[in-house]
């Protein structure tokens, strides 16, 4: 198990959940994935079963399961692994809290519940609580993604005092465009060292800019080198640089949103990129379309992202 005090930080990818043609989860190809976020991507830190995970769309034993593949494969080459344990029952997430502990889990992370919701701050505080208590010793981040959960408190305003509540909260996965809410969580907490996770990977420049420690996404999985280089760029106060890159990642996922991006997509384009058949997603999700994948591959080799010894005219807007 790698040392839980170390802070997260850089780049985390959250994972694909590879399946077979029938939908079964296809463990067999996690430690490929390992080996090739690591040393392809210069990933090393992952986050899984969330959204990117499809981890709502599984059962319980299944997450059980995939949090165990990717803890075991993991090990010795992977920084952090932080399991999302976040279900509607509050008894389930305290189980899969439980087994994340069991296992030697570097952290977990919960949504909030979004069908019987919370209605406030204190609500939202109190089941968090209920579920980190169940594993006391992990580092507990909570994953803030209002447009998926509905759930609309601030994350500023959970934050205040939240350390009383939950003394293994360590951090925010902040999944919103909100830069005020999200400086905000920043500004109110410097005295702690709370990790700052943002996850829309088409701003992550303005959030570094604002104060993220890391970024949890789903891009990192075929974008991590790229992104590595955006943030090197930043480290190195090399703004216009950064600023490139992040424009390049833009020109990307702008042209994939407006095709339609989702975790069905992210599967196809992961199998293209890495070569490691992610397989479909798993029902309501359907299987992104062969024009889909053939128009993102003519684009990532425009962009050069992919090699493009085998494109024939093709409008290079290559970015360095
Ligand atoms: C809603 C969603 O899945 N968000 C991801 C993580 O939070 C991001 O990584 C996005 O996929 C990415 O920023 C592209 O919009
Ligand atoms: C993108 C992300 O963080 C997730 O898949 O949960």
């Amino acid at each position: 198990m790698a040392s839980s005090k170390k802070k997260l930080q850089g780049l985390v990818a959250a994972t694909i959940t590879p399946m077979t043609e029938h939908g079964e989860i296809n463990f067999s190809v996690i430690g490929q994935y390992v080996d090739y976020l690591v040393e392809k991507q210069g990933v090393k830190n992952i986050f899984v079963n969330g959204t990117t995970g499809e981890g709502l769309s599984l059962s319980i034993s299944e997450r059980r399961r995939v949090a165990e593949e990717w803890v075991t494969k993991g090990r010795n080459k992977l920084d952090q692994v932080v399991i999302h344990v976040g279900a509607l029952s509050l008894k389930e997430s305290q189980e899969l809290a439980k087994h994340a502990a069991e296992i030697g889990a570097d952290g977990i992370a919960v949504i909030a519940p979004f069908f019987l919701k919370p209605q406030n701050k204190d609500d939202l505080t109190d089941f968090l609580k209920e579920v980190a208590a169940a594993a006391p010793a992990v580092p507990f981040y909570y994953y803030h993604i209002p447009a998926l959960t509905g759930v609309k408190i601030r994350a500023e305003e959970l934050l205040e005092g939240i350390q009383e509540k939950i003394p293994t909260f360590q951090g925010l996965k902040f999944s919103d465009t909100d830069l005020l809410d999200f400086g905000q969580c920043v500004d109110q907490n410097r005295q702690r060292q709370f990790a700052f996770l943002f996850g829309v990977d088409e701003q992550l420049l303005s959030a570094l800019v604002m104060g993220a420690t890391g970024a949890v996404g789903s891009t990192y999985n075929y974008l991590g080198k790229k992104t590595n280089q955006m943030l090197e760029a930043f480290e190195r106060k090399d703004l216009s640089s950064a600023l490139n890159y992040q424009f390049c990642i833009q020109r990307f996922i702008n042209f994939v949103l407006k095709l339609g991006f989702g975790v069905s997509q992210t599967k196809a384009i992961m199998t293209l990129v890495s070569g490691i058949p992610m397989g479909p997603p798993r029902l309501p999700l359907q299987r992104a379309s062969k024009e889909f994948t053939d128009n993102v591959e003519a684009k990532l080799k425009s962009l050069g992202f992919l090699s493009i010894a085998d494109l024939k005219n093709v409008n290079l807007e290559a970015c360095s």
